[in-house]
């Protein structure tokens, strides 16, 4: 459906002075694709470029090299109108936090009405129709109608924001942290309201996380970013299973899931900047497998049967044991000084 290849994006860094002409390599060489009917993960730490590339899946980021196509039609080919109208409506977006996502000074029926009047769907009475189906699809009773975002929950909230973004009958959501402002008790359900909505609509779905453990739970295929770049990728249980990247392993670990007892990996040292790269593996400052080769390029990709690919030069064996006794921390030093 959707397909990115080579996307590179480049902003100029916000501290940069006058006289400097710092980028800032908030995604790099990135390709990705989203099928009908499919959620994809999209896992990282802090600053790694998740947001940047739900900018890009949703037209509101144009790449600086590279590009997306959507149906096989290049994005950027597009006329501004078309690109608003059809790939605007077939697009939704959800964000981490409904309280700021939601104008706080309308109903819940004028929210949902919104993106029907502006794009004109259907006649009045269609659109009041269709603002009554979208609340039973995200599980809101009728009242919830006439509220203010104030007057409801958070998890009601984040349900409003779902049943918005569903509004124009989108092909894909993409869902930037949709739990993380959320009270843990109401997550899973939100999470569940999510799956249930790809079941029976067929959507296609890009849910971004910080946590690797939960976008396990819920995605078919999961793409790991580290500082710009995707590391690895592949089907969620290849990739939560057998990792192959170190970086996926680290991140595996930080949160181990309660049936298995993992050896805890504590990477130290800080992520370099992106700004200034490293020259070949970006994760090669903080890796306990890294050596010279890693500092010069940046690997290849290599892959396996089942899609999954990565690019590291010191994968993971797929036989690793690396298991130890439940709650054991092993330090590892990072391999080089990131000064
Ligand atoms: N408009 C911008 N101008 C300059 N730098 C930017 C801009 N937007 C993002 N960046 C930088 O690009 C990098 C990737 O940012 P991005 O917001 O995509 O990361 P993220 O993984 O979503 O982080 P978080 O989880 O904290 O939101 C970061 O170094 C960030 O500071």
């Amino acid at each position: 459906m959707i397909r990115l290849d080579g996307v590179h994006v480049r902003h100029k860094a916000r501290s940069g002075g006058v006289f400097r002409r710092d980028a800032v390599h908030a995604l790099t060489d990135a390709t990705l694709e989203v099928r009908r009917g499919e959620i994809v993960g999209l896992v990282g730490e802090s600053g790694c470029g998740k947001s940047t590339l739900a900018r890009v899946l949703t037209g509101l980021q144009k790449p600086t090299e590279g590009e997306v196509r959507f149906h096989g039609r290049d994005l950027w080919e597009m006329s501004s109108a078309r690109r608003r109208d059809d790939f605007g409506s077939a697009v939704g977006v959800v964000f981490q936090d409904p309280s700021t996502a939601l104008n706080p000074r309308l109903t819940v029926r004028q929210i949902l009405r919104d993106p029907l009047d502006v794009h004109r769907r259907g006649t009045r009475e269609q659109r009041e129709a269709r603002v009554e189906e979208l609340l039973d699809l995200v599980g809101l009773p009728g009242h919830t109608l006439e509220a203010l975002p104030g007057q409801l929950s958070g998890g009601q909230r984040q349900r409003v924001a779902i049943a918005r973004a569903l509004a124009l009958e989108p092909e894909l959501i993409v869902a930037d942290e949709p739990t993380s402002a959320l009270d843990v008790s109401v997550r899973a359900q939100v999470l569940n309201l999510l799956v249930d909505l790809r079941d029976r609509l067929g959507l296609g779905m890009v849910f971004i996380s910080h946590d690797i453990q939960t976008v396990r739970y819920l995605a078919d295929r999961i793409a790991v970013l580290y500082l710009g770049r995707i590391v690895e990728e592949g089907r969620a249980a290849d990739v939560a299973g057998t990792p192959r990247h170190p970086y996926t392993e680290a991140l595996l670990s930080a949160t181990p899931s309660l049936l298995e007892t993992t050896e805890r990996i504590v990477l130290t040292g800080p992520v370099p900047s992106a700004t200034n790269p490293p020259p070949g593996c970006p994760f090669s400052t903080r890796c306990w497998k890294a050596d010279d080769a890693c500092a010069t390029a940046f690997p290849a990709e290599t892959s396996a049967a089942g899609e999954h690919r990565w690019h590291c030069v010191h994968p993971q064996p797929v036989t690793s044991p690396s298991v130890s006794p439940a709650g054991d921390t092993t330090s590892v030093p990072s391999a080089r000084s990131t000064a």
